[in-house]
């Protein structure tokens, strides 16, 4: 899949800020005040902007650096950390890009719910058999030889960011300063422990919104100049940034804290019609359609790229490494797609399910993105570049952070999905003859991740994880 076309900086850009949009931005805001005020959500942007702008530099340095690595993130894991960390992080990069998929389908037909009422909420069975149709659809696409063509990606860039921008212009001038200040810090004023808790909350909204920043940068490889590579990243990141900020903030100048988080999903098509009447409603919800339709289609086939590329690569097992005669990943697509279908039907059983799904595949993508980030700075000593090497450590102290503020269940749940992986692990080193000896700590590590998924599977039998 790789172009050869070389790119202006407005289009770099374009292409940096259309990867990243997918369905977060339309219901961001009812996500952020689920957990926090105001006042929190700000500071959780800051945070958010510094760490992620750091780790869009690691994914950029690394992509120059390392341009022979190019099978997918993974692959800093595997040179950096060894062959366990290599396929640990493959494994959770796949795992993330599926359940994110699942989140999408949830949205999708809830805001398809808006104009069809039997699949209102997105989470019920005729739900589930409508995103099932979906789902083979966009499988076929791909098993057909369809990948993501560039002008699927102009349209769908262009049909998400119209309504959002229009959301950002019209209810900017309904924002009311009051509103948006009223328990700034939540209803008790302001204390340490309760902001700290606040941020903390919405870490996982604010990453997922940003995943695929990984794909962004290296596209941006593709630049005219070398030197619009380094400022598309920055100025792409920028105006994601911006854009998200806006959402939210305008959002909370609108509506309470409370009123936002208990809307319907997607919270951005409640508020606009809030704002400007029934119209605003049906043109987020388009968009959203629209826009999830899109980056469906393109994480399918990211989800489905990258076992096949690990196969190849001797990482994932020999069977996933097969292509139709449409140059396909067939196993590997597949697979994704079935576990997908499987997991459709937990949409039944959980009470927030794309919140739930997100902060999932959040959770999951965070080992690729930490390796990642660890590997810059132990590529690039101090002396050698001051300046990488503090982009990797911010980066690093980033992706650390949120795996703290994710908190226990979620680390507990993201084991229970990796914990299987070594399975898996065995089974390629078997498939390829590999006779090399895991180290010491990496069976410990091995261990710590099923006791873990033993404890996460212990917590959801006995009710103390809910979801
Ligand atoms: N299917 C996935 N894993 N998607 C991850 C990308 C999420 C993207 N930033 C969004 O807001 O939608």
């Amino acid at each position: 899949m790789k172009e050869t076309k070389q790119l202006g900086l407005f289009a770099l850009i374009a292409l940096v800020v259309g990867s990243m949009i997918g369905s977060g931005a339309f219901n961001m805001a009812g996500d952020m005040a689920l957990g926090a005020n105001a006042g929190a959500m700000l500071i959780g942007w800051v945070i958010t902007g510094i760490g992620i702008i750091a780790l869009g530099l690691v994914f950029q340095n690394l992509s120059i650096k390392k341009p022979d690595l190019d099978s997918g993130i993974y692959s800093y894991a595997k040179e950096g950390f060894g062959p366990f960390f290599g396929f640990s992080s493959a494994w959770g990069y796949w795992v993330s890009a599926w359940l994110g998929n699942i989140a999408y389908a949830t949205l999708v037909m809830s805001s398809i719910g808006y104009f069809i009422p039997a699949f209102e909420g997105g989470q019920n069975v005729a739900s589930i058999i409508g995103a099932s149709v979906l789902l083979w659809l966009v499988h076929y696409l791909v098993l057909r030889g369809v990948h993501s063509a560039a002008f699927i990606n102009t349209i769908t860039t262009i049909c998400k960011v119209i309504p959002i921008f229009l959301f950002i212009l019209i209810t900017i001038f309904f924002f009311n300063i009051d509103k948006f200040t009223f328990d700034f810090w939540g209803s008790g004023g302001f204390s340490w422990s309760e902001v700290a808790s606040q941020v903390k909350s919405t870490m996982l909204v604010t990453l997922w919104v940003f995943i695929g920043v990984e794909g962004a940068v290296v596209m941006s490889g593709r630049a005219k100049s070398k030197s619009d590579v380094g400022k598309a990243t920055v100025i792409g990141l920028v105006s994601v940034l911006l854009i998200y900020v806006l959402i939210t903030v305008l959002s909370m100048g609108v509506m309470t804290r409370e009123e936002l988080a208990a809307l319907p999903t997607p919270t951005m098509a409640y508020v606009f019609e809030a704002v400007v009447g029934k119209w605003g409603a049906v043109l987020i919800n388009i968009g959203l359609i629209i826009s999830i339709m899109g980056a469906w289609l393109s994480w399918t086939l990211f989800a489905a790229e990258l076992p096949y590329e690990a196969a190849k690569d001797k990482v994932f097992p020999k069977w996933l490494a097969k292509e139709n005669k449409n140059k396909a990943p067939v196993n590997s697509l597949w697979l994704t797609n079935g576990l997908v279908q499987v997991f459709l039907i937990t949409l039944l059983f959980t009470d927030k399910a794309y919140n739930f799904m997100f902060s999932l595949a959040s959770s999951a993508i965070l080992i690729p993105y930490m390796l990642s980030a660890f590997y810059q700075v132990k590529l690039i000593p101090f002396r050698e570049n001051k300046k990488q090497f503090i982009i990797g450590i911010i980066a690093s102290i980033y992706t650390v952070w949120l795996v703290y503020a994710a908190g226990l269940d979620y680390l507990l749940l993201t084991m229970l999905l990796y914990a299987p992986g070594i399975i898996i692990y065995k089974y390629t080193q078997k498939d390829y003859g590999i006779t090399r000896k895991d180290a010491k700590f990496e069976i410990a590590l091995m261990g710590i991740f099923v006791i873990l998924a033993v404890i996460a599977f212990v917590g959801i039998i006995t009710g103390k994880i809910d979801f």
